[in-house]
């Protein structure tokens, strides 16, 4: 056999090819499998939601310890192969498993308790804001994810992965790496080494006005390493949460406080759609903050007697003064905690200020 035919035949499955485009990479380690069917803790009561099933090597595993498996696969072919499979274990098993034919990021989800998934790494973002967004919350998720992917999850203050996601994930969610796995554990291997993690909700949801939090966020990691005084100094964010005041203000008279169950939910599903999260967040990624992106040559210390008019004086004066009341001021997103980017929110909120309209 030439080796050229060589390559494409391990890049088979039953005489059909995988197709990368829908990151069909089959967990062929016995040992990665039963560890996180193990880490999902399922019981015998449970229905289980499976991403993704391919061939059905976790599929199988989930079914012996729940009471039902929901498994969603988009590629017919694979169905295929999973329903014989599963088939052969017996009526028994056979019956406990539901497969829904589609694409999962189009569907409408049944109740689950448990998530776990081998997940094509291509719908990584928009399906964990689909999962943060679920309700009812479910007990756990268990997930491969690119290990690049699932270090950004889980950074922490100060580690060169810290960024918007992971501030928005463990504002929703506990977050932990479960296990590393490498790439030689799928057929055919993906160019990428990956990690499993397990996601649990916060339960109750904080209650937040999540594209307010969102806007913050875009804002301080635009520029994630620059201090926040000179952030807040730009005379474009001034202008923009001055001019959000003025309109909020007016708007208040006529309408009630925005921050209502059904604005998060709504809020939620805008992060869901949102693939700049899909993004790297670093200083680069400037399109995750297109309203906010200063200008380069903005200087780190924006002189507060700008001639920019004393109404927006005023308010960079103010804004400076809250921000160095907080302690604020020489901090950077990149050192930031949860608990700090609430408290700003919430003091700049109180001050009447919002970052969207
Ligand atoms: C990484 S493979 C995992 C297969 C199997 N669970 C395993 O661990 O061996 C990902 C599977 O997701 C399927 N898939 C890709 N995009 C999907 C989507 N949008 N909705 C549902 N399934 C999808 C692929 O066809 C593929 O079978």
């Amino acid at each position: 056999m030439s080796p050229k035919r060589s390559v494409e035949k391990r890049k088979q499955f039953r005489g059909f090819p995988f197709h990368k485009s829908r990151g069909q990479h089959i967990l062929k380690n016995a040992a990665v499998t039963d560890a996180m069917v193990e880490k999902a803790q399922l019981r015998p009561t449970d229905t289980v939601l499976e991403v993704g099933a391919g061939t059905g090597n976790l599929t199988v595993r989930l079914l012996k310890y729940a009471k039902k498996v929901v498994a969603f696969e988009v590629d017919p072919r694979m169905i295929i192969e999973l329903t014989k499979r599963v088939q052969a274990l017996g009526p028994e098993l056979a019956s406990r498993l539901e497969v829904i034919h589609g694409d999962v990021l189009r569907a409408n989800w049944p109740f689950f308790d448990v998530f776990v998934a081998n997940i094509p790494y291509q719908i990584s973002s928009p399906l964990l804001f689909r999962l943060l967004a679920h309700r009812p919350a479910f007990r756990s998720a268990v997930i491969m994810f690119q290990r690049e992917f699932a270090q950004r999850l889980i950074a922490r203050p100060g580690d060169p992965a810290y960024g918007r996601l992971a501030v928005n994930v463990q504002l929703l969610a506990r977050v932990e790496h479960l296990m590393k796995v490498s790439r030689n554990s799928f057929r055919p291997p993906p160019r990428v080494d990956s990690s499993v993690v397990r996601i649990q909700l916060r339960q109750p949801a904080p209650p937040l006005d999540f594209r307010e939090w969102d806007g913050l966020l875009r804002l301080c990691f635009a520029r994630k390493h620059r201090t926040l005084g000179s952030l807040f100094g730009q005379s474009r964010v001034v202008q923009l949460l001055q001019t959000n005041r003025a309109r909020i203000r007016d708007e208040a008279a006529k309408s009630q406080n925005t921050t209502s169950a059904d604005t998060t939910a709504s809020a939620l599903m805008e992060m869901v759609n949102d693939t700049d999260l899909a993004l790297d967040d670093t200083d680069e990624n400037e399109n995750a903050a297109s309203s906010f992106v200063p200008p380069p040559d903005v200087m780190d210390t924006v002189p507060l007697e700008a001639e920019d008019g004393s109404a927006l004086t005023a308010v960079r004066t103010e804004i400076h003064g809250i921000l160095s009341e907080q302690g604020l001021l020489q901090t950077r997103a990149a050192k930031m905690s949860l608990e700090d980017f609430l408290r700003l929110l919430c003091t700049l909120q109180a001050h009447g200020f919002r970052f969207t309209s």
